[in-house]
């Protein structure tokens, strides 16, 4: 059952449609991914899906209701964690847990979402006196407490150390099974990677990809990079005539070498047949970081009129 319907949505800011004719659909219980360059559209996006921004066209249903009626039932059926999430200075970070579960008819309990997100050492301490990745973490807490069942989460993760990135991760990996859906943005391919059944790519207001992270990665038309350390000195033009091999570097005493997914087999027989072994080797599959450059690189051609569409 789709739980986020958003159809041919359009948002305009000074005769600029930042977000133009953006169609997908979330499934309950997903972990759905916005992806995007800077400026791409995707807060303006999610934001009026929370029902924080008007829209200028399109449809949108959540939890089969629209946004723009800002009913008390679609507040508290929704949790928001903003980009900048602004508290008054003297509020403690329990005040504001509290002030935030009031507001949802079955709220989680403050205390374990604390404990979970590292912040119980705080709980009394006032919101300004918070360090950055602290008040990013006690946003994220924010858009939990109320046991919402969908929440927008705009940069979950950027400001956090790798220890905490994890822990947030851990969170909503358990959130996964009890049926919350989430709408994530994210700059970062391995929080997508991890988290999140589908993604879309969003460029310059529009959808440019739609898939699974895995299935974005693979069809990526990204050279495969192996490098190896050769056990003797040999001519590189034995690999560059190889049809296979784009490309072939020396970086100290490691053979760096590029082309396509068959290029690491071909280079190991080519030169076992010159009696030479390759030790110490790595292969580097094109990732969903290559498959986002790829995408949203200036020279890639728009997409079709009405984009690629995903139910
Ligand atoms: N209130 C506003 N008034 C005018 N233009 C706006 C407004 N909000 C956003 N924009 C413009 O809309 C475009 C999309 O902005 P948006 O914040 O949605 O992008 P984003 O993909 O979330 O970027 P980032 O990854 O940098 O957060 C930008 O060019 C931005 O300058």
């Amino acid at each position: 059952m789709a739980v986020i319907e958003v159809d041919s949505l359009r948002k305009v800011y000074a005769d600029r449609a930042v977000v133009d004719g953006v169609t997908f659909s979330v499934e309950q219980g997903e972990i759905f991914g916005v992806l995007g360059p800077n400026g791409a559209g995707k807060t303006t996006m999610v934001e009026c899906v929370g029902g924080l921004r008007e829209r200028d066209g399109g449809t949108i249903l959540v939890a089969g209701m629209d946004p723009a009626d800002e009913g008390v039932a679609f507040r508290s059926s929704l949790g928001i964690q903003l980009q900048e999430s602004r508290l008054p200075d003297k509020m403690r970070v329990e005040e504001a847990l509290a002030l935030y579960g009031s507001f949802y008819p079955r709220p989680r309990d403050p205390g374990e979402l604390l404990e979970r997100l590292g912040l119980r050492e705080q709980r009394r301490t006032f919101f300004a006196k918070l360090s950055g990745g602290q008040k990013q973490r006690l946003s994220v807490a924010l858009a939990l407490v109320g046991n919402p069942q969908v929440a927008i989460l705009d940069e979950l993760t950027t400001g956090l150390d790798p220890v905490a990135r994890r822990e947030v991760w851990d969170l909503l990996e358990e959130l996964r099974g009890t049926g919350v859906t989430l709408l994530l943005v994210s700059h970062f391919m391995e929080e997508a990677e991890r988290l999140c059944d589908r993604v879309i790519v969003i460029d310059r207001g529009r959808i440019v990809a739609a898939d699974t992270p895995e299935g974005l990665a693979a069809n990526v038309q990204a050279d495969q990079r192996m490098s190896f350390v050769p056990s003797e000195p040999f001519e590189i033009a034995t690999l560059e005539a190889l049809p296979d091999v784009h490309a072939v570097a020396v970086s100290g005493d490691r053979i760096v070498v590029t082309g396509t997914d068959n290029v690491a087999s071909a280079v190991i027989i080519a030169l076992h047949e010159r009696g030479i072994s390759v030790g110490r080797l790595r292969v580097d599959q094109p990732s969903l970081d290559d498959a986002f450059v790829a995408l949203t690189r200036d020279d890639v051609t728009s997409p079709p009129a009405d984009g690629p569409v995903i139910r």
